[in-house]
C-alpha cells in the first residue's frame, strides 16, 4: 500500500514555524512541515522558530529559510559577540560569524555530528565505530574571539565594508571580532580609500603586519600609495618603527595577458612578505609567506595541525614523504625533521607564488631544523593529480622512490577520485587526510573505502570558531 502525505505548496517569501532536528552541513540546520524539508539558518537543534523563505531547491523538493524570530530558545543561545552579525537584531546579517548566537561549545558539538554524518553518509563508516562515537571538537584556544591572522574587507564608498550573508549587499563595518587584536587596532575604517576595492590585512606571528590594497584602474597602485600612506601614517605613526608594510596592486580582472608586468607600490616598512615562526623544541622553523601567499589563518593552526599530523603520520628516519597541497611548506618542513637526512620531501603545491614561496623556505635553510639540515626537500609547482599520475610510472619503473607516508591537505574541493587512484597505485602505507570541508572529507572517504583503505584515526579542530567551518585530520591505512 502506498502511503500518501498532504504536501503544503509554499513560496519564497512565506513564513512559519520551524523546529530543526539536526544540524545540516554548511552551517544551516533542518526541519520539516508540510511535507517538505527545510535547511534553516540562525537556529539550533530542538527551539521552535519563526523561519522566512529566502529560496527553493529544485521542483520546490526542499527549501532555505531564515529564522527571523525565535519562539522557544535554545538552552545553547547566547548573546552575539558582533551585533552586525546577529539574526536576532536584523534581517540579513552580516556573513562570517553564522553560528556567533551559540555557546563555542555547543558549536563545536555540531560540527563534531556534521563530521560524524559526513563520514557515515558520503564515506560509509559505520556510524558504530568507535572512532566517530569518540570524536570531539577541539577547541585551540580559550577565546572564540580575535583568532584570525588573515582578514580582507570590500571597500564601499571608500569605506571597509563586508558582505551581508550569502549577499554581494555590502555593509560598512568599523572591526570584525574575529580578527586578531592587532587587525583591530589599526582602525582601517578611518582611511578614506578612494579607487580602492579591497583591504587584506595579515598578521604574522613575527609581529609584522601586511596591508595589501587592490586599486581600481584607471587609478594606478602609485598614484594612490602616497595619500593612503599619509593617512595610514596620521592613525598609526611611524610605519616603519610600528613594522606595518603597504602594498598596492592593480586589481586582477581575469588574469593577466603574458608576459604582462603588473605594476605595484610598496611604502611603510617595505616588505611584501610576512616571516611565520613555529618553535620546535628549543629550534624554530620559520616560512617567509607572499602577500596572496597561503597560511593557515587561525593563530594556533600551525602548532595544532603540526602536531595532529606528525602522530598520525607517525614516520621514521629515512623514509619518503609525499606532502601534496602543500602550501609553503608547513608540513613538509616537520616531516623533513622526522625522515632525517637519509629520507627525503617531496612538497607539491599548485599556485606559483606560493611553490615559489616554499622553494625559497628550503633552498634557504629557515624551514629546516638540525635534524632536516640535509634532507632532501623536492618541491615542485604542479596540479597535484597531474604530477601523481606521473610519479605513478616513474615508481613503478624504480626510477623514484615509492612513499612511505602521504600528508594531503587540499582546498575545499578535497582531493577526488584521480588522485586516490594514483595515490593506491603508489601504495604508501599511511594517508594523512587534513581536510577544511567534512563533506569533501566524507565523499574522498568514500572512495579510499572503495580502494582499500581505512579509516583508522580521526581527530578534529575548532580552526574557525563562531563560523560553520571546522577542519578534519583522518588517517587512513590498509587492514592490518
Ligand atoms: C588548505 S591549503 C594547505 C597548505 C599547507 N598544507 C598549509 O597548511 O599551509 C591548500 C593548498 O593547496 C593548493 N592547491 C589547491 N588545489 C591544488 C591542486 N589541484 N594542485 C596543487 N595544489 C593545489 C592551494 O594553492 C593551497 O596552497
Amino acid at each position: 500500500m502506498t502511503e500518501t502525505h498532504e504536501v503544503t505548496e509554499f513560496e519564497v517569501g512565506d513564513t512559519l514555524e520551524l523546529t530543526p532536528d539536526a544540524v545540516a552541513h554548511g552551517g544551516s540546520f533542518v526541519a520539516r512541515a508540510g511535507g517538505r524539508v527545510f535547511f534553516v539558518r540562525h537556529t539550533a537543534i530542538g527551539e521552535t522558530v519563526l523561519a522566512k523563505i529566502t529560496g527553493t531547491g529544485p521542483k520546490k523538493r526542499f527549501f532555505f529559510a531564515d529564522a527571523i524570530g525565535v519562539k522557544t530558545p535554545s538552552e545553547h543561545r547566547r548573546e552575539h559577540p558582533w551585533p552586525l552579525a546577529d539574526a536576532g537584531l536584523r534581517e540579513n546579517p552580516v556573513g562570517g560569524m553564522e553560528f556567533g548566537h551559540l555557546t563555542p561549545q555547543y558549536q563545536r558539538e555540531l560540527k563534531a555530528q556534521v563530521i560524524r554524518e559526513q563520514l557515515v553518509r558520503l564515506g560509509k563508516v559505520s556510524e558504530n565505530s568507535a572512532l566517530l562515537k569518540l570524536l570531539r571538537v577541539e577547541a585551540l584556544e580559550p577565546s572564540d574571539l580575535g583568532w584570525r591572522t588573515r582578514v580582507y574587507f570590500n571597500v564601499a564608498d571608500g569605506k571597509i565594508s563586508m558582505f551581508r550573508h550569502s549577499s554581494s549587499e555590502r555593509v560598512q563595518v568599523q572591526d570584525f571580532p574575529l580578527a586578531d587584536s592587532r587587525i583591530n587596532s589599526l582602525q582601517l575604517h578611518r582611511l578614506n580609500l578612494e579607487n580602492i576595492k579591497r583591504v587584506d590585512v595579515a598578521v604574522s606571528s613575527t609581529g609584522q603586519v601586511l596591508v595589501s590594497f587592490a586599486v581600481v584602474a584607471p587609478a594606478t597602485p602609485r598614484q594612490v600609495a602616497d595619500d593612503v600612506e599619509k593617512q595610514c601614517e596620521q592613525l598609526w605613526g611611524n610605519l616603519k618603527k610600528q613594522n606595518i608594510s603597504l602594498v598596492f596592486a592593480a586589481e586582477r580582472k581575469g588574469g593577466r595577458r603574458r608576459g604582462e608586468r603588473p605594476e605595484s607600490a610598496v611604502r611603510g616598512a617595505g616588505f611584501t612578505e610576512l616571516t611565520e615562526e613555529l618553535s620546535v623544541g628549543d629550534e624554530s622553523l620559520e616560512w617567509n609567506v607572499s602577500a596572496g601567499g597561503f597560511w593557515q589563518i587561525h593563530r594556533s593552526a600551525p602548532e595544532a595541525l603540526t602536531a595532529a599530523v606528525a602522530e598520525m603520520a607517525d614516520l621514521n628516519a629515512g623514509e619518503t614523504v609525499y606532502d601534496l597541497y602543500a602550501g609553503t611548506g608547513l608540513f613538509t618542513a616537520v616531516a623533513a625533521a622526522e625522515v632525517g637526512g637519509k629520507g627525503r620531501v617531496l612538497s607539491v603545491e599548485g599556485s606559483p607564488l606560493t611553490s615559489a614561496n616554499a622553494r625559497d623556505n628550503f633552498v634557504s635553510g629557515r624551514a629546516r631544523l638540525a635534524d632536516s639540515k640535509d634532507t632532501v626537500i623536492d618541491v615542485v609547482k604542479s596540479d597535484v593529480g597531474a604530477h601523481l599520475h606521473k610519479l605513478v610510472s616513474q615508481v613503478q619503473a624504480g626510477k623514484s622512490p615509492a612513499p612511505d607516508a602521504v600528508i594531503m591537505d587540499p582546498s575545499r574541493e578535497g582531493v577526488g577520485k584521480k588522485v586516490i587512484e594514483s595515490l593506491t597505485a603508489l601504495a604508501p602505507k599511511r594517508i594523512v587526510y587534513v581536510a577544511c570541508d567534512p563533506a569533501a572529507l566524507g565523499r574522498d572517504t568514500g572512495y579510499l573505502r572503495e580502494h582499500g583503505w581505512e579509516l583508522k584515526d580521526v581527530q578534529a579542530f575548532d580552526m574557525y570558531p563562531n563560523t560553520h567551518h571546522v577542519e578534519t585530520v583522518a588517517l587512513f591505512a590498509h587492514p592490518e
